[in-house]
């Protein structure tokens, strides 16, 4: 298993939109990222993966996200982008492994077939318990509750934080190594994951996305016009 017990995983990812996009920036995350103590990175896309294996040792979960508007599915879709982000170095292969509809073949093929035919550990990103033991029952190295909030049937959990409870239902019930990714964006919320048995915890937004962050201050500004001290 490549990713320690205790660890903290930086996701290193910025949209097309976001001026951090690209292979540079996103490396440069990771080292920052290391640096600090991250024990693995999640990264999107070969090309940004690639770059950041060029500069760490680190265990790196890739994920390739595809959007296809007849399907909500989007992480890692299909075989051919685990073969690619592989290829470009991630030893884990992160994939949607929810219920929803999806093109080609299912979750649970592309699970054994990651497993045999790449040789790579596999994280499912799940949203509920059923998918979680699903995954499990399929081959997945660790299940992580990356898509509670973000699927039609738990949306109303997205306002909530993370998903805590999910999280302790997973620890009770499946024996794959649970992952607390998705909203955890406080240390002490990193705590709470670990008191709740997570084998790992993923922290995004809360740690490489200077927009979201610096959005998250301006919520707390005085509201009306700024002064202008000049
Ligand atoms: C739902 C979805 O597509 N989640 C993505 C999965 O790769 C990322 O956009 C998240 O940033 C990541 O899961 C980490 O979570 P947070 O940024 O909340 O710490």
């Amino acid at each position: 298993m490549l990713i320690p017990k205790g660890a903290l995983v930086v996701s290193c990812q910025a949209r097309a939109d976001n001026p951090l996009h690209g292979p540079v920036y996103m490396a440069a995350m990771a080292r920052a990222a290391e640096q600090g103590g991250a024990r693995g990175i999640r990264a999107n896309g070969a090309d940004d993966i690639a770059a950041i294996r060029a500069v760490t040792k680190l265990p790196i979960i890739g994920i390739a996200k595809v959007w296809d508007d007849r399907f909500p599915v989007y992480i890692t879709p299909g075989f051919a982008q685990a073969e690619q982000i592989a290829g470009a170095g991630a030893d884990i292969i992160g994939l949607d492994a929810t219920r929803r509809p999806r093109v080609g073949e299912s979750v649970e093929r592309l699970i054994g077939r990651i497993r045999n035919e790449l040789s790579r550990e596999v994280f499912a990103d799940i949203a509920t318990l059923e998918e979680g033991r699903a995954a499990c029952a399929a081959g997945a190295t660790y299940v992580a509750t990356t898509l509670s909030g973000y699927t039609e049937e738990t949306a109303s959990r997205k306002a909530e934080g993370p998903d805590l409870e999910l999280l302790s239902a997973l620890v009770a019930e499946v024996s794959a190594p649970i992952v607390a990714e998705g909203r955890f964006d406080t240390p002490e919320l990193v705590e709470e994951a670990f008191r709740r048995g997570a084998h790992a915890v993923v922290v995004g937004t809360a740690i490489t996305n200077p927009r979201e962050i610096t959005r998250k201050f301006v919520r707390a500004l005085p509201k009306g016009p700024v002064e202008d001290s000049l």
